[in-house]
């Protein structure tokens, strides 16, 4: 696909989002499309990533929640900045796919602030989920809906979903995106980070395997 393909024409308005500018984006990965959407609903300004012709079936997708510590700072607190990496990565390999980076996911969900707070609180001794608890917030607060409209504005029908975390292959089963394959994106743990991914394995589900080894080996 090119820009000037009538998929990408800018000012469409797909259910709750309108595409609002496409700009060729260079990467140390690859050469991405870069589609700047904007959330009707919400207000919010978001981005797709994409690299090749992502229409119809099984495209390699990475729903990535923000994460300014971890994506842009490389913090070891949690494994985003890597994942982020990696998943680019493997879009270029696969020849085609999309990464849609959420803003407003932040703190999954909570802000940038509160996640700081949390991270505070964890220093001190809770996990990552009584964190969000004690801060009287949910452990997670995160909404899918504007990932599932643009991958629908792009024609997405199936997606091999580059996660471990099955709450958002759920909520995009929900939001009428088939999700074909759930592809693991495991990191190699930090001892930095090892604490956040025990809790999110032992108290959210995701689905990260490769800890044991790394526990069975300290
Ligand atoms: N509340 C909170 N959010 C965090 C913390 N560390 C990272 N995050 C946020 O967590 C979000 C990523 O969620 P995760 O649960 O780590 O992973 P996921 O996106 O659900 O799962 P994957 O698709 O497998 O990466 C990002 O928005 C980060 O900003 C933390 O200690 N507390």
């Amino acid at each position: 696909m090119t820009e000037s393909d009538g998929v990408f024409d800018v000012g469409t308005r797909t259910s709750g989002v309108e595409r609002v500018v496409n700009v060729r984006l260079a990467t140390k990965h690859g050469d991405f499309l870069a589609i700047g959407y904007r959330d009707l609903v919400r207000g919010d300004e978001q981005i797709a990533l994409v690299y090749g012709d992502v229409g119809g079936e099984e495209a390699l997708t990475r729903l990535h929640s923000e994460c300014l510590t971890g994506d842009a700072f490389g913090s070891r607190h949690c494994e985003c900045g890597d994942q982020l990496s990696a998943a680019l990565k493997a879009i270029v390999a696969e020849g085609r796919g999309v990464l849609v980076y959420l803003r407003g996911h932040e703190g999954r969900g909570i802000g940038l602030l509160a996640k700081l707070e949390a991270m505070k609180l964890q220093s001190e001794g809770l996990d990552t989920v009584e964190a969000n608890l004690a801060l009287g917030l949910p452990a997670d607060a995160r909404d899918y809906t504007v990932a599932a409209d643009v991958l629908h504005d792009l024609e997405v029908r199936s997606v091999r979903l580059l996660s471990n975390n099955p709450q958002k292959r759920d909520a995009l089963l929900r939001h009428g995106v088939r999700v074909s394959e759930q592809v693991p994106l495991l990191m190699t743990p930090h001892k930095e980070n090892l604490p956040y991914l025990l809790t999110k394995r032992d108290r959210m589900d995701h689905y990260l395997p490769h800890l044991e080894a790394v526990i069975q080996h300290t």
